[in-house]
């Protein structure tokens, strides 16, 4: 742990990974093609994307992701990072399961995970002890069954929606912790984190400039990102924090805003 309270475990490649058999060394070969491009020739550069999962990659009422998503994502000449509230079991699998390099920010910039290095900003203790306190004050978390939204969660913790804010919100702050509403979940996590933080921290291991950066997002927890990318725009769907950071607000809610943008911007 380093004195930011930061846990990093690097993962350096051996020599005998051959080259292009990952992934994401045959995409970042394709977005380097436009160092070669001719002097004077005219180049469109495919912006790197910085996009939000819930209510951005999504369906309405809880119909879970659009797969239409998917190919354009895998296709994109230029990294991908999703970066999402939820926690990192999620972002990594999606990734996995489009066939996209593991470039994740997760839990609101509690956790990043690049194609070697996971690191995690200090831990869910404070967040624990909101989640004691609001249950000795006769609430509940909310998650019914077995909580997988929390199982893995290292640096926060979330409570469902329908459960009343003003106490959470009241015992949070007596504990120096703020709560964060995406729209799908109360997040109980550090006054300084955000995942624009996060993104400034990784920008440099993927080999991005954030002003050349296309940020797509629909809640609060998309400002910090917002005001940190080039470009930002919100879908339709996105709550008025959202909604008041993007440089462009979308005609079209949820997916079908996404994909507008990356058919325009691609
Ligand atoms: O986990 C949530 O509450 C929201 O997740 P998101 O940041 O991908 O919208
Ligand atoms: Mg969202």
């Amino acid at each position: 742990m380093n004195d930011d309270g930061q846990r990093t475990f690097s993962f350096l490649q051996t020599e005998s990974t051959p080259i292009g058999h990952h992934p994401s060394q045959a995409l970042n070969q394709r977005h380097c093609r436009h160092a070669f491009a001719r002097p004077n020739e005219v180049t469109t550069v495919t912006p790197p994307l910085i996009l939000d999962i819930d209510g951005t990659l999504t369906r309405p009422q809880g119909r879970g992701l659009d797969p239409h998503v998917f190919d354009p994502l895998r296709e994109w000449d230029a990294p991908v990072v999703l970066a999402t509230g939820k926690a990192t079991p999620f972002p990594v699998a999606l990734c996995h399961f489009i066939g996209l390099p593991e470039r994740v920010i997760a839990e609101n910039g509690g956790v990043t995970v690049t194609e070697d290095k996971l690191t995690i900003s200090g831990s869910r203790d404070g967040a624990e002890a909101v989640a004691r306190g609001y249950e000795d004050a006769g609430y509940d978390l909310g998650w019914d069954g077995l909580d997988t939204i929390n199982r893995w969660r290292e640096t926060e913790l979330a409570v469902a929606p329908e459960q009343p804010l003003d106490p959470l919100e009241a015992i949070a702050t007596e504990h120096d912790l703020q709560v964060v509403d995406t729209g799908y979940a109360y997040h109980v996590t550090d006054t300084e984190r955000s995942k624009g933080r996060a993104l400034e921290g990784i920008a440099a291991d993927l080999e991005i400039e954030l002003d050349e950066c296309v940020a797509i997002g629909d809640s609060e927890n998309d400002v910090s990102t917002f005001e940190r990318v080039g470009r930002s725009f919100a879908v339709a769907n996105a709550d008025d924090a959202a909604r008041a950071a993007a440089d462009e607000v979308l005609d079209g809610a949820h997916a079908d805003g996404t994909l507008a943008v990356l058919a325009r911007v691609g």
